[in-house]
């Protein structure tokens, strides 16, 4: 049998050097995406090619796809930095069967700025390539964000809530699983359509070691790095034990304290850490895992972190890790198939691309991808509605009214940047 597999167009991606942007950010035409942290990253805008896919297999497919796109393509890269030369932004549905599926989607200009270098791509598929592209063109007459429309947030269900809490700790007591994040969703919505453009600032500037991005309308600042590779080397930082922050510094360093020393959150912390080991070691030469977690402090909340290196023994792509690492035991539970349908079974949820893998991809199959956290969904058919998300690891230990305040912790970013509380 001969399968008949679609065209794909040649790309000419040309990057040339620019005066390092000051504020990415402030520069994004309308619908633009964007990876930023701490200054560094990409904005992105134009579509030249993009790939739509959903079910179990939507993040191999989109793997496939890029590296049948880009074996033709023809890149040319005066800069050579982490995102110059031909790369592809993405997002990915949580759980197999969600509607949101996944979407891989080439762009045709970024604009990057990466450690005071800054570098201009275009992206093209015409077999034009060779010219450089300007940047006061490609950037048009960009209208600005419109200002932020006044939300009304839906009340949430606390009933539906600790109902939820209280069968899975019944069902984890009963040794079904060991671990499982339960999520729930707060929609909001608005009179006039919300731009993504209008919550990024506050994102990247109050949670500056989060990853602020936006891609088809999935827009948060994440602090969960799935996998970066980079020139054979891979990072993970995992996350999971959590405490809020109070505003009190001194309060907040006993807290961190007593979050380091927890034994609930550093069982819940291990299993988060195992499951990603395992899929890297699977991949690398060598893994290293530090044996005690650090407390990341963010503005709302503290974690428990691990941060996972490995050298790849075989020349696999970010999408590959990201394939295989997702859904980790950081958004999903331990074992990862029993605690998947149990957060069917309890959460009565479609998550869509929240607590899913977002991130990037280049031409060599490095990239970057985070999980995509302390989010929020713009509805792509009206953008007057939107939906945050937050999720809490349950393990045996849990209670409905601290896992409640705990997602009232993580929703807080969005919240603000929606200007709701
Ligand atoms: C599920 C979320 O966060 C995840 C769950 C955590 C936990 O249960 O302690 C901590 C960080 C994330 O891995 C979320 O932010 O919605």
């Amino acid at each position: 049998m001969t399968l008949q597999l679609p065209a794909m167009p040649t790309l000419a991606a040309r990057t040339i050097a620019v005066d390092a942007p000051e504020d990415l950010l402030a520069l994004i035409p309308d619908g633009g995406m964007a990876w930023v942290r701490r200054g560094d990253g990409m904005i992105a805008w134009g579509e030249v090619a993009r790939f739509d896919s959903r079910g179990s297999s939507r993040i191999d497919d989109a793997a496939t796809w890029w590296r049948r796109l880009t074996r033709h393509a023809v890149v040319r890269d005066d800069v050579h930095v982490r995102g110059s030369g031909l790369v592809a932004f993405g997002s990915f549905s949580f759980a197999d069967a969600s509607v949101h599926g996944g979407t891989l989607i080439v762009p045709r200009f970024i604009l990057g700025a990466r450690e005071g270098r800054g570098f201009l791509t275009e992206i093209s598929d015409d077999g034009a390539h060779g010219h450089a592209p300007d940047l006061a063109s490609a950037l048009g007459t960009t209208t600005p964000a419109a200002p932020l429309p006044r939300l009304t947030e839906e009340d949430g269900d606390r009933d539906a809530w600790n109902a939820a809490v209280e069968s899975a700790v019944a069902r984890i007591r009963a040794g079904e699983v060991d671990k499982v994040v339960l999520a729930r969703a707060v929609g909001a919505h608005a009179d006039s359509p919300v731009d993504p453009r209008s919550l990024m600032p506050y994102l990247a500037r109050e949670y500056d070691g989060c990853w602020t991005f936006h891609v088809d309308g999935l827009v948060g600042a994440t602090p969960e790095l799935l996998a970066r590779v980079d020139h054979g080397l891979v990072t993970s930082r995992v996350l999971a034990g959590t405490i809020r922050r109070t505003g009190d510094e001194t309060a907040d360093l006993a807290r961190a304290a007593s979050l380091a020393h927890s034994s609930k959150d550093r069982e819940e912390h291990a299993f988060a850490v195992r499951s990603v080991t395992q899929v890297l070691a699977s991949h690398c030469a060598s893994v290293n895992v530090p044996d005690e977690p650090f407390v990341l402090h963010l503005p709302n909340v503290m974690h428990l972190a691990t941060d996972i290196t490995g050298s790849l023994d075989h020349a696999a792509t970010v999408l590959e890790l990201v394939r295989e690492l997702h859904p980790s035991a950081a958004v999903c539970g331990t074992p990862t198939l029993a605690a998947a349908r149990l957060i069917d079974s309890l959460e009565g949820l479609d998550r869509g691309r929240y607590a899913g893998p977002v991130g990037w991809i280049d031409g060599a199959g490095d990239g970057e991808w985070c999980i995509g956290l302390r989010s929020a969904e713009i509805d792509a058919d009206d953008p007057r509605q939107v939906r945050m998300f937050a999720g809490c690891g349950i393990v045996a230990a849990s209670e409905p009214a601290s896992e409640w305040a705990e997602s009232e912790a993580k929703l807080e970013p969005m919240r603000h940047a929606l200007r709701l509380g």
